[in-house]
């Protein structure tokens, strides 16, 4: 935060499920797991992509650590990253090896966990352009790398993906793709479907175009481009689309749901966390929000910003898409995580997708067509009042309706959402869902953002405050099918970090005040805590070291948007600072300081 930008500018739908699925017969209601064929790795012992598997459950078969000891756990070794931004990577673990990704200025290490104490194996240093972090609209962060095949795959804040090779961190190959003087960054965590690497670009703040591309994992050669806005061609819509909903039909969408030439600068990046399926051979991502925030400024549907996306890994071709929110009007970047899993809907099984938005609904859809099965809130809402399942889309409280000039009050959730980027995990033991979120509420003035290239694009004030209770985050497990909490733990602030559950019968999180956690899956019982030396936003991890023993990985380190105000040295009474989560955050220094670390704890 660093940037200027950051600096300056800144109920409850209820939802009749079939009896048929109703709890009373759990048998057939249960979510299934996903077909092993989703496992990136054949060995449970590695951890090698962010989410675990291309499912994105972050889910580990490994029990050695369970609800019966993990009360014993201790820290095995920890290793300094010389960082002091948000720490948001997941750490992964292939072959006795560690890699990790440090925020800006991106370094990687690889630790040798064969010997003791895991030792640098070798580091590499992509040095980025500096300029990169003036225009990094949340934080200089970065959401960690990918393995595949020998090779590690990470994006850089300058908007470069690098290939590394795993074993002696040789560069193999290093493109550029964005440009700052855009606003073009990178700091999502690639994904590698077959032959392919999969990356999009940030700076929706910016009014970047958003795009997704898939380079050939061998020598980064752009296969193909995908466009989130403009032209059918640009956005790799043609004869094989075939989306759910009517009002998702018709030629060249992204030109005509958008004033004239608005879709050029008009968002729709993408920058989190993508999932594929082998059998139906389609990944699925999201779009974040049109660009500018004041709503009164893009009249129309603006598609396909906040939208989820199926396509084609080899072609890129779209099969169908889905706007979680058409016309966003509070800044809810569809990119939340898109969980893949079996279920046994009204009798019938269907290949689901659970997506936990922003605007507090959890999705469940059918990932062959992109229909809602159901949308649920996750968490209590003023903005809208669910989806109509007929339609598929949502429905606006106009109450909350942005209009240039005028204070809106009392609006939740916030523009960084119920939740934000941090992934939720699935465990197939417990069919449950464990989600990270928010518990906040904002005061949102719409005001006119004109467009210069590089220069931030939002147009609106906002000011965030904690949300009824007074607590701002909470960690939910929530039942995929039944569409309701089972339990939920409330802390002081948001809980900014992924979670991880394992065959142990654990959930395992990070707070902001840096307490790393493991929480009985099925009760929500706290069992074991460790105070790490910041505040934690990254993804916990877990493996099968070369000794046999299962470890637990994860990095500390506070940043990203809500911890802004700490990595960044924001002053905590400018209240609109970090584009209005200052006004939320202003006691998060007197709970930590910065620095990235990485923890690894086992049994004795
Ligand atoms: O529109 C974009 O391009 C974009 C990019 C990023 C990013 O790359 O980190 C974030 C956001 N938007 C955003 O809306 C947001 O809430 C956010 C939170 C964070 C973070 O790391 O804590 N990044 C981003």
């Amino acid at each position: 935060m660093r940037s200027s930008f950051l600096q300056c500018c800144f109920l409850a739908a209820v939802l009749t499920l079939s009896p048929s699925i109703s709890r009373s017969q759990p048998q057939d209601g249960r979510p299934r797991p996903a077909a092993p064929a989703f496992a990136v790795s054949p060995n449970d012992a590695d951890w090698a992509t962010p989410a675990k598997n291309t499912a994105g459950t972050r889910y580990s078969e490994l029990s050695e650590i369970n609800t019966q000891n993990v009360n014993r756990l201790q820290v095995a070794f920890t290793f300094s990253t010389g960082v002091n931004k948000g720490h948001e990577g997941a750490p992964l673990v292939v072959g006795g090896l560690m890699f990790i990704v440090s925020p800006y200025p991106n370094i990687v290490y690889a630790l040798d966990l064969t010997r003791p104490g895991g030792p640098l194996k070798w580091q590499y240093n992509p040095k980025p352009d500096a300029s990169a972090q003036g225009v990094a609209c949340c934080d200089v962060v970065n959401r960690g790398p990918t393995y595949s095949n020998g090779r590690l795959f990470f994006t850089t804040l300058d908007a470069h993906v690098v290939a590394l090779d795993a074993g002696t961190g040789r560069e193999i190959w290093n493109v550029k793709l964005g440009e700052i003087n855009r606003g073009e960054t990178m700091t999502m965590a690639p994904l590698v479907v077959k032959d392919k690497v999969i990356a999009g670009i940030s700076g929706g703040e910016y009014g970047v175009r958003g795009w997704v591309q898939a380079l050939d994992a061998a020598d980064g050669k752009t296969v193909w481009k995908a466009y989130s806005t403009g032209p059918d061609q640009d956005v790799k819509i043609g004869a094989d689309f075939k989306p759910f909903y009517e009002e998702d039909r018709g030629k060249d969408l992204g030109v005509s749901t958008w004033p004239p030439n608005a879709w050029e600068i008009g968002g729709g990046t993408v920058w989190g966390f993508a999932s594929y399926d082998p059998d139906l051979d389609l990944i699925f991502y999201g779009t974040a929000n049109p660009g500018p925030w004041n709503p009164n400024q893009r009249p129309g549907d603006n598609k396909w910003t906040n939208t989820v996306f199926a396509r084609d890994p080899d072609t890129g071709q779209a099969r169908w898409a889905y706007q979680w929110n058409p016309h966003d009007l509070h800044d809810w970047d569809g990119i939340n995580e898109n969980i893949l899993v079996e279920v046994v809907w009204h009798g019938k099984p269907r290949k689901a997708l659970v997506h936990p938005d922003r605007n507090g609904l959890v999705y469940l859809l059918d990932r062959t067509t992109g229909e809602v099965l159901s949308a649920n809130f996750y968490h209590p809402v003023n903005t809208h009042r669910g989806v109509d399942l007929k339609t598929g889309r949502i429905r606006i409280n106009e109450q909350k309706y942005p209009h240039e000039g005028k204070v809106i009050r009392n609006v939740c959730p916030t523009a960084p959402g119920a939740k934000d980027w941090s992934p939720s995990s699935f465990s197939h033991q417990t069919g449950l869902l464990y989600i990270p979120h928010n518990n906040l509420c904002m005061d949102w003035e719409s005001t006119e953002a004109n467009y210069i290239a590089g220069t931030p694009y939002v147009g609106a004030e906002v000011r965030m405050y904690a949300g009824p209770g007074g607590h701002r985050g909470e960690l939910s497990a929530w039942d995929i099918l039944a569409g309701k909490e089972v339990w939920t733990i409330k802390e002081r602030f948001p809980v900014w970090g992924g979670t991880m559950t394992t065959a142990g019968g654990l959930v395992f999180y990070g707070n902001m005040e840096g307490w790393f956690k493991a929480v009985d899956a099925k009760t929500g019982a706290v069992l074991w805590q460790f105070k790490t030396s910041s505040g934690i936003i990254g993804q916990p991890t877990t493996y099968r070291g070369p000794d046999g023993k299962q470890y637990i990985a994860v990095l500390s380190g506070v940043g990203g948007w809500a911890g802004s105000i700490v990595s960044g040295d924001l002053d905590p009474r400018d209240s609109t600072a970090a584009l209005g989560f200052v006004n939320a955050m202003a006691d998060l220094k007197q709970a930590t300081t910065k620095g990235g670390n990485l923890y690894v704890f086992a049994l004795p």
